[in-house]
């Protein structure tokens, strides 16, 4: 087909949903869309079961085709999973010079725009050779079936590069484990410092990074010493979604406690499995923190605040080992009564939340009040020091890692305090290596 070349930043959206249901959504794939980077052209959906060949039926095929002529589109961006054969039986139906893009790969394209940080990338390119492999499997099976090389752009049809595909998947989990090893040292090194870890986990778009900004105002900023490149410096935010890919780390200083929070990246619906595996390096931080604070965007409807956190709570079920807080976030778009009967509707999946603006900075006492109460309590300890060279060292260390009721110096030196288990530990084990100088 010929005419204008057609503009590859402008996308129509196709959506099928199952039959018998309500039209398809595509509030969601727009968003996408945009955060990607296209301009919305228009869009068709339909619902029905899924044509093998063509996912849409073949009327509706026609139908897009002729959408995509008269917009000058250069792009369909479908809110479903296409299989290899799909993609290639699309292609031969829509205008030359057409990409044809699923929910995945769009997905996996903005991941790539924002991957900024070693760990990130390396994620990113697994992620997309995990969804590539398949499809050259397929294109290397249809080539062999019709004795078409070439086939698809393919160029020669090759096995060489299933192999080349599989050995460098290989490579970067060998890495992606090395870093994953290092940050489980980090984050052993930061609870022997007497810290507390928490992470900040949701949908994307919830308001964790705002959240973040807002608990560490004023306070310190986590220098990240020996800084990794894996750090972000900062906690960017932005109505966009996946504003955050890597991990943002912030010192808040409580009370009784030195906790570090850990921003990260968000979570999205119908993410296959390998997907949310080539990100474990990062979601690790939820994982294995102290206490997982689930950000919930409130002024949503309800129904979407529900399907967001059933998708939260499955792609935590697996591997976290943290208690959950839920944290209804924007209060200030919604009145009192509103968020109220959210709250109360939610009350299964997200018993006593807390609620905040992270904007406002409303709530945000009772969110630290919470955090303190939902970690590991302090255990008290008193312990009889001989004074010994090495004694105030001790003790300033104690200082620095626990709350200290009372100190009394004589010819021994007393001293009464309440720390995180780890810290009593520690404090004990240090205490025994004190040892009396010689008369
Ligand atoms: N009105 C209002 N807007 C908020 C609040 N918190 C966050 N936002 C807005 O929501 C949008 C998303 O905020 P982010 O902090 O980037 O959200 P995130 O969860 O980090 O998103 P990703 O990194 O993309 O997963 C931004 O436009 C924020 O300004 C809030 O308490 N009230
Ligand atoms: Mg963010």
């Amino acid at each position: 087909m010929t005419g204008t070349p057609h503009d590859p930043e402008s996308a129509v959206i196709a959506a099928r949903g199952p039959s018998g249901s309500s039209d398809p959504e595509t509030d969601e794939i727009r968003d996408l869309a945009r955060s990607a980077g296209y301009r919305i052209a228009g869009e068709i959906t339909q619902t029905r079961t899924e044509d093998p060949a063509l996912c849409l039926g073949s009327g509706k095929v026609d139908e897009l085709a002729r959408l995509l002529e008269r917009t000058d589109a250069g792009v369909v961006v479908f809110d479903n999973r296409l299989g290899p054969y799909q993609t290639y039986n699309l292609g031969t139906r829509l205008p030359d010079g057409v990409n044809i893009v699923d929910r995945f790969r769009l997905i996996l394209d903005i991941f790539g725009q924002r991957a900024q940080t070693r760990t990130a990338q390396l994620q990113v390119e697994l992620a997309e050779l995990r969804y590539e492999l398949p499809r050259v499997e397929a294109k290397v099976s249809l080539a062999k079936r019709d004795e078409r090389p070439g086939f698809m752009g393919l160029g020669e049809y090759d096995e060489s590069r299933e192999q080349d595909i599989k050995n460098r998947i290989s490579r970067i989990r060998e890495e992606l484990a090395q870093i994953e090893e290092e940050e489980e040292k980090r984050r052993e090194q930061r609870r022997e410092s007497g810290f507390d870890l928490v992470a900040l986990a949701g949908y994307t778009n919830a308001g964790k990074s705002t959240l973040l900004r807002q608990l560490a105002r004023d306070l310190t900023i986590d220098e990240n010493e020996n800084q990794h490149p894996d750090l972000d410096a900062t906690a960017e935010s932005e109505d966009r979604l996946f504003t955050t890919l890597g991990t943002t780390t912030r010192r808040v200083d409580m009370d009784r406690r030195d906790v570090l929070i850990t921003d990260t990246v968000g979570f999205i619906s119908e993410l296959p499995h390998w997907l949310v595996e080539s990100f474990k390096s990062t979601l690790d931080a939820v994982y294995r923190a102290d206490l997982v604070l689930l950000v919930v965007d409130v002024t949503e409807p309800i129904e979407e605040i529900r399907e967001k956190l059933i998708t939260c709570h499955d792609t935590l079920y697996e591997r976290n080992e943290a208690p959950i807080v839920t944290v209804l976030n924007k209060i200030d778009c919604v009145d009192e009564d509103e968020w109220k009967r959210k709250m109360n509707a939610l009350s299964a999946l997200a018993p006593n939340p807390i609620t905040v603006s992270a904007v406002e900075g409303t709530g945000t006492d009772g969110l630290l009040d919470r955090i303190d109460r939902e970690l590991p309590p302090f255990e008290h300890e008193r312990l009889v020091l001989p004074m010994t060279d090495d004694t105030m060292s001790l003790v300033s260390w104690i200082h620095d890692n626990a709350r200290v009721n009372d100190v009394t110096y004589g010819e021994q030196v007393i001293i009464d305090f309440e720390a995180r288990p780890s810290v009593v530990e520690q404090s004990r084990s240090k205490a025994g290596t004190l040892t009396i100088p010689a008369e």
